[in-house]
């Protein structure tokens, strides 16, 4: 599913965000990318959509060489991928329905088809009574269960979420972890950057950790730090 051969990602200003990183991550597996602040975590999620590209090396998702991607193919890459933010991004003049059906609305999906899908994607993340609210009058553990929806609605292979909990608290994390779980389980990979160590402890899922620009750790059940 994702390989990250030898890559390595030095920015035109000359920090070193990846250093030769070797990964494989497989077809339905829920993995952790942690780290302190500027370690490479973002650089890492963003070499997976072609937001970036590798200064050496070679980054695969889903069979695609995402470094030897023409830019006119982007789109197709990025529809196998649902992506998710701290800042939730949703469109703040449409409904919650509305910024769930606009992600298949762009990939010209049938009428019937979206209100069926966005139908069941709202009742997986729980927020079918707040179907007609606007993002301003939602909660931020409702705008990221929106921004989820939006996500996986148009059932992506992968699910990349760079610190979805970052604004949001301890309960309604949870949540959060509860409605990644059940998208794991239908068989979608999740790809999750996180400083939140009290998450990664309780998930028990693989963490790979990543110190300038190295990965020093990739532990398959492991905790936030290395002795948990
Ligand atoms: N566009 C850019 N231009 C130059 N340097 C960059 C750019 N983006 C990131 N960097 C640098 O690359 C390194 C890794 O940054 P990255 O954003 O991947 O870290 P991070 O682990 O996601 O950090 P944080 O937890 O603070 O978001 C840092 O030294 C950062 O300053």
């Amino acid at each position: 599913m994702i390989y990250f051969k030898n890559v390595s990602k030095v920015y035109d200003n000359g920090s070193v965000a990846l250093d030769h990183a070797n990964v494989h991550i497989k077809k339905g597996e829920f993995v952790f990318v942690v780290g302190a602040s500027g370690a490479g975590k973002s650089t890492f999620i963003k070499l997976l959509d072609h937001e970036e590209l590798p200064t050496e090396g070679s980054v695969i998702v889903n069979g695609i060489e995402v470094n030897k991607l023409k830019k006119s193919r982007v789109p197709y890459l990025r529809r196998r991928m649902g992506i998710v933010f701290q800042d939730f991004r949703l469109l703040p003049n449409k409904t919650a329905e509305e910024n769930v059906a606009f992600a298949m609305e762009v990939i010209e999906a049938p009428r019937r088809l979206i209100k069926e899908r966005v139908r069941n994607v709202l009742d997986l993340v729980g927020l079918v009574g707040k179907a007609d609210a606007l993002p301003s009058n939602l909660s931020g553990g409702e705008q990221q269960r929106v921004a989820i929806a939006r996500a996986i609605v148009n059932r992506p292979l992968l699910l990349i979420a760079d610190e979805p909990t970052g604004n949001l608290d301890p309960e309604t994390s949870k949540g959060i972890m509860d409605i990644f779980t059940k998208v794991n389980h239908m068989g979608t990979t999740v790809v999750m950057v996180t400083h939140d160590q009290q998450l990664v402890d309780m998930m028990n899922k693989r963490v790979i950790e990543i110190v300038d620009g190295k990965i020093v750790r990739d532990e398959q059940q492991g905790g936030y730090d290395d002795e948990n």
